[in-house]
């Protein structure tokens, strides 16, 4: 396994519109520069206010988007501008309709080359621990919202790539669900050696989760802040809440832009 790394992305979106108007117009910049690494084994949470650029980074990371400055890769591989290097999971659950449950969770893995039984066998073992237990042939119309995330989510993790790339994965479920997904996420990253990087507008949640908070300023996003998570290995519960809390304060502080 190797560490997936990002270096110096930035990029900027063109005015809506067509013509040369549009095209002589200045451009947005919504990334500024961005550069880190998430190692094997590890999960780093990417925070940071409402239009700061970390959806369009992702797309960046999946292949979906050329930004305009410099490159992504994990291994070998160049992500930028190749779609399918890392298994990506989009803020909207992006379902087929015309496909049951289970034939949506491994979809995204048999694109990917793996074995369709192998993928359904593993998916079947995991509905349980995903709340859709009895649900893999329901078509997407009869799921709730909550549900279809869970779909969503399974479908990644079945994905064979590299690396994990999660948009806002745990946004549209409901308190007790999270918690148990949370779970789930915390188990995984101790057993499976991939790198994640996660998305999340919430920021304990990140502090629950990551190995590394990466806080971005303001569009356009920029590293602002970085909280390396302890091990909790060897800690009293007084002092892992203490360093909780003090690690709260610095990620707010960061996203107000100011010092701890
Ligand atoms: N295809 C596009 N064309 C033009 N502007 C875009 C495009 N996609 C995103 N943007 C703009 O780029 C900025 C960053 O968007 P992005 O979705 O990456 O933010 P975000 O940090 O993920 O936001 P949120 O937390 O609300 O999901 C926003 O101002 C958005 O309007």
């Amino acid at each position: 396994m190797t560490a997936l790394v990002v270096d110096a992305v930035a990029h900027a979106f063109r005015a809506p519109g067509a013509g040369r108007a549009a095209r002589r117009a200045p451009r947005t910049p919504v990334l500024s520069e961005v550069s880190f690494a998430v190692e094997p084994g590890t999960l780093t949470a990417l925070v940071g206010p409402s239009g700061c650029g970390k959806s369009t980074l992702l797309r960046v990371l999946a292949g979906l988007l050329v930004p305009e400055l410099g490159s992504a890769r994990i291994g070998g591989r160049d992500l930028v501008g190749r779609p399918g290097g890392v298994a990506y999971h989009p803020q909207r659950d992006a379902l087929l309709p015309w496909l049951r449950a289970i034939d949506n969770m491994t979809l995204g893995a048999e694109t990917a080359g793996r074995d369709r039984a192998a993928a359904r066998a593993e998916a079947l073992g995991l509905l349980e621990r995903f709340g859709l237990a009895g649900q893999e042939r329901a078509w997407p119309d009869e799921l709730s919202g909550g549900m279809r995330q869970r779909v969503a989510l399974l479908r990644t993790f079945l994905m064979p790539q590299p690396a994990l790339v999660l948009d806002e994965p745990l946004g549209a479920l409901d308190a007790l669900t999270r918690r148990r997904l949370q779970h789930w996420l915390l188990d995984l990253t101790a057993s499976d050696r991939r790198p994640i990087l996660l998305v999340t507008h919430d920021i304990e949640e990140a502090l629950l989760l990551a190995d590394r908070v990466l806080v971005l300023s303001d569009r356009p996003g920029r590293v602002v802040h970085v909280e390396e998570r302890p091990d909790a290995a060897g800690r009293t519960r007084e002092q892992a809440e203490g360093s909780d809390r003090a690690a709260l304060r610095r990620v707010l502080a960061a996203l107000d832009g100011r010092a701890a």
